[in-house]
């Protein structure tokens, strides 16, 4: 049983004042891209995890993984044993800001719910992702949806038409707990304000309902980019780059340290990914489009043969 699942881009992440259990409240505006990994779930005496593709040598195959937590979770919802082997194929960059460990999560989900025909309600697996994470829901529902509360708690939202992004793909990660206290700290040095729940910006919301990309180029927003940039100071080259190629904008992707750019068209795209690639101020650039579905089933390929070179862990 497969189940693909996408990465996603913040097109506003706004960020409010850190709560007493350690969250910070979110107007999260989340839009799912193309790249994607996919989770392979089958019969196993125990739980068992594999992972092949870039990156996935720094993939905990622990029951810290994201898919290991789905399928106890689920298995303890229908008090029966975790018993299957899951394998990722990991397409999304690790701790690069797009949710790819969600990603896993939410399509393990669905795909133990598959093989075992255990026939979870939506409802149920909605909240059985919000407890793996506040990035999980979303990559259930995928297309575009507001974040409220940590960012679990989604209203989809319309798109019209395609939206053409590149994503500079950066060597290492950055990890999401140490981005949020960045943010926090550079805010209480600066004396900022912040609001206890932030709010979702109306700009944002109808460039993406109208299918307006320059609109929602000139609206794109995200709190945690001062705190990556503080981080990680390289990425601004990275995105003076994209933005010179020709990118309408350019903006840190989540938590980073994967920036996005928002373009006009594919020809834009391939040209701006060449740009950032022989800049040498990322690993890799990979052009995409946007919306994206949510996680769902792949029909079994009759003539899947393994990959050369992609031998899993
Ligand atoms: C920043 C965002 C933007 O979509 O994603 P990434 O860019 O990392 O993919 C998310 O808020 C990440 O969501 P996710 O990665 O699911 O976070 P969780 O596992 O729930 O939380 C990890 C840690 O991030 C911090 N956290 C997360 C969400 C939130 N609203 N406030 C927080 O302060 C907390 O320190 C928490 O312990
Ligand atoms: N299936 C998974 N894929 C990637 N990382 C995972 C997974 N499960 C757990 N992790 C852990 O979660 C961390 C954040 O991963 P990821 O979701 O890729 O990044 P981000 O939170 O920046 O979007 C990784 O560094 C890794 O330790």
């Amino acid at each position: 049983m497969t189940v693909r699942a996408h990465a996603k881009v913040n097109v506003q992440l706004a960020v409010g004042a850190p709560r007493a259990d350690g969250y910070h409240d979110l107007a999260n505006v989340f839009l799912a891209v193309g790249l994607r990994d996919a989770v392979t779930a089958r019969p196993a005496e125990r739980l068992r995890i594999t992972c092949a593709g870039p990156g996935s040598e720094h993939v905990p195959l622990d029951g810290t993984n994201l898919v290991a937590r789905a399928a106890a979770l689920l298995a303890a919802r229908h008090g029966r044993e975790p018993a299957v082997h899951l394998h990722i194929d990991k397409d999304i960059p690790v701790a690069g800001g797009m949710a790819g460990g969600s990603a896993d999560g939410a399509a393990a989900l669905l795909a133990c719910d598959l093989l075992w025909g255990t026939a979870t309600p939506r409802a149920e697996l909605l909240e059985l992702c919000a407890e793996l994470g506040s990035d999980v829901p979303f990559s259930l529902v995928g297309g575009a949806a507001l974040g409220r509360g940590r960012g679990e708690r989604l209203t989809g939202l319309p798109v019209t038409g395609t939206f053409h992004w590149v994503f500079a793909l950066a060597d290492g990660g950055l990890s999401t707990p140490v981005v949020y206290r960045e943010c926090d700290r550079l805010r209480d040095a600066a004396g900022e304000s912040v609001p206890e729940v932030p709010e979702p910006d109306p700009a944002v919301l109808a460039a993406l309902a109208a299918g307006d990309a320059r609109a929602l180029a000139g609206a794109l927003a995200n709190d945690l980019q001062p705190a990556a940039l503080a981080l990680r100071p390289a990425l601004a080259d990275t995105l003076a780059v994209g933005e010179k190629a020709g990118a309408l904008a350019g903006i840190v992707s989540g938590s980073g340290p994967t920036c996005a750019f928002l373009v006009e068209d594919a020809g834009t795209a391939g040209r701006v990914a060449a740009a950032l690639e022989a800049s040498g101020t990322c690993r890799a650039a990979r052009a995409t489009t946007a919306p994206a579905p949510g996680a769902h089933r792949v029909p079994p390929d009759p003539d899947a043969r393994p990959r050369p070179g992609r031998r899993p862990r």
